[in-house]
């Protein structure tokens, strides 16, 4: 049994899901005053237990600066509090208060002459204190942070301008900015810009993860972000997502339990999976190295590799323990025909991978494959010669399970239909997934993983480390040993290829922490792949 926190930590939800499931909560009795207090005492305590050293943006500021111990000296720190008109403002208002009785020099901006009532309330009691109030971005005093309170959830429209000038300001200043439940200006779902946004240096996401914070474009708004739990009952989130397709976040305790481990004590090297993967050609065959390195990280029990003739001396020398299959060539180098040992042809497989370093010369074999009647993930190469075919129409020919992974240039090839790809990418890789019956992975700065029947997978932690050449091949040999491990157990396949993509990230997360974001090339990546685990 997964305990709470767990599983409150896989959910990802929408602004429509979130309001839905906050109306249940308020129905069952909880005040919506109290709830406020709650949260925002939450994020009160958070911001005095922050360290100013974990704050990146702070600039302006000495790192010895005490700007956020727990009992400043008057005039000390000084905290200046945006405020906007619904309850996002309520919360900041909230944290005003209670910062102000810690001993922090408060001061607020609040620029909307009409505000929800409870909002207006704390901001009648902010007054009563003493506390200074200003309308407009001229009389803001310095500070040494800002809290935004502006928006959260409840942004329908583009910001305008005088708000939209003043949150650009606001940016320009080099002070730190923590943001409330999301950077106002974000669209709660894509993640878009709606005009403009707050950068936040720290964002406290409030109850459940929104879907915001997994869309690659909001990502440089959002800084560090964290999830304040305020006990949101499961019965209710359960309630509300009921039937729809989920979206999860991906965390160390799913992935860890989706892998093969610990093996059965009696097994035998095919009983592990057999991989085959088809890959490399004269002008790459690099690629072909590290997808083979990669599944070997993977653990499977019997890797083949089947590469043109002339790289088969190179691969037998990278990996002695995987079958080479030297294969007829073209003139260009690429395999020209795939010439599996005696006994054996594509139904022997338990996984095929497909496609990392092929040429488009390649495609009668990549045509060859998807004929077959084996798990299939398809790559690079193989993801461009599928475009070429038509991805939906022959994809929805084929019975066996096929995987797909794309980076959005190759997505976009794939499924120029997909509308939604530039403007939410959860959106897309779930209608690509539906509309092809295929798994699909859209890689990014979060990769996102749907099934066929629209439920997502978020990696929810990267590092633009693995924006690099051949780090793609290493996840498609990982991806392709797990999948072929997995053959004989009933594990959903999007599971697998969620849990590849996870253990890839954190490889490239280790490796950076060691090495900088400079020091992981694609080899030295799969020397972490392991070191991920333990
Ligand atoms: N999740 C929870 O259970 C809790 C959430 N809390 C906080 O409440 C906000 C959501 O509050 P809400 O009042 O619904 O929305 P906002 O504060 O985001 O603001 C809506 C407010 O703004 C107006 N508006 C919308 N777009 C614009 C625009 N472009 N320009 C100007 N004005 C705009 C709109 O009409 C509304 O009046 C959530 O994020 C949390 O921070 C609770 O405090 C705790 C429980
Ligand atoms: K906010």
């Amino acid at each position: 049994m997964q305990n709470r926190q767990e599983k409150i930590s896989q959910v990802v939800v929408t602004a429509g899901q979130m309001r839905d499931i906050e109306k249940r909560i308020f129905a069952a009795g909880m005040p919506v005053v109290a709830l406020m207090e709650k949260v925002a005492g939450l994020i009160a305590r958070r911001i005095q237990e922050i360290p100013p050293t974990s704050v990146k943006k702070a600039y302006s500021v000495p790192l010895n600066t005490p700007f956020l111990r727990e009992s400043p000296q008057a005039g000390g720190s000084r905290v200046g509090i945006l405020v906007g008109p619904g309850h996002n403002g309520g919360d900041a208002l909230v944290v005003a208060r209670e910062l102000h009785f810690r001993g922090y020099e408060i001061w607020i901006y609040s620029p909307f002459s009409k505000l929800k009532e409870l909002t207006s309330q704390h901001l009648q009691y902010a007054q009563s204190l003493g506390i200074p109030i200003y309308q407009t971005i001229e009389q803001l005093p310095d500070s040494d942070l800002l809290i935004d309170g502006l928006f959260g959830f409840g942004l329908e429209r583009n910001l305008t301008d005088p708000i939209a000038s003043a949150i650009n300001q606001l940016n320009e200043l080099s002070v730190p900015i923590y943001s409330i439940d999301l950077p106002s200006g974000l669209h709660t779902d894509t993640g878009e810009v709606l005009g403009t946004a707050i950068r936040a240096t720290y964002t406290f996401c409030l109850g459940l993860w929104k879907l915001a914070f997994f869309q690659d474009q909001a990502l440089e708004y959002l800084g560090k972000a964290e999830l304040i739990d305020f006990d949101i009952p499961l019965a209710d989130v359960e309630a509300v997502l009921k039937d729809a397709p989920r979206i999860k976040r991906i965390t160390r305790a799913t992935a860890l339990a989706t892998l093969p481990l610990p093996r059965p004590p009696v097994t035998h090297k095919y009983k592990e999976g057999h991989l085959l993967l088809i890959c490399g050609s004269r002008r790459y065959a690099g690629g072909a190295i590290l997808t083979g390195l990669g599944a070997r990280a993977s653990g499977v029990g019997m890797l083949s590799i089947a590469v043109p003739e002339s790289l088969k001396s190179l691969l037998v020398s990278h990996l002695p323990e995987a079958l080479i299959v030297g294969c007829p060539e073209t003139e260009t180098g690429a395999i020209a025909q795939l010439q599996l040992p005696e006994n054996t042809d594509l139904s022997s497989f338990n996984a095929i991978a497909c496609g990392p370093g092929l040429t488009r010369d390649a495609t009668p074999i990549v045509q060859e494959v998807i004929k077959s009647d084996c798990p299939l993930i398809l790559d690079a190469d193989g993801l461009n010669i599928l475009a070429q075919m038509g991805a939906i129409a022959t994809l929805k020919k084929r019975q066996p399970v096929t995987v797909l992974t794309p980076h959005t240039g190759e997505f976009q090839r794939l499924f120029p239909d997909v509308p939604d790809a530039k403007h939410d990418r959860v959106q897309a890789v779930r209608e690509a997934a539906t509309q092809s019956g295929a798994v699909v992975l859209l890689k990014g700065a979060r990769t996102a993983i749907a099934n066929p029947q629209g439920a997502v997978w978020i990696v929810p932690e990267s590092t633009p480390a693995l924006a690099r050449g051949g780090s793609g091949d290493v996840l498609t040999g990982l991806l392709g040993g797990l999948l072929a491990q997995a053959a004989t157990k009933q594990i959903p396949v999007e599971d697998i290829v969620a849990t590849a993509a996870w253990w890839h990230s954190q490889a490239g997360i280790l490796a950076a922490q060691e090495r900088t974001e400079l020091g992981v090339d694609a080899f030295t990546l799969t020397q972490y792949l392991i070191k991920a685990l333990t």
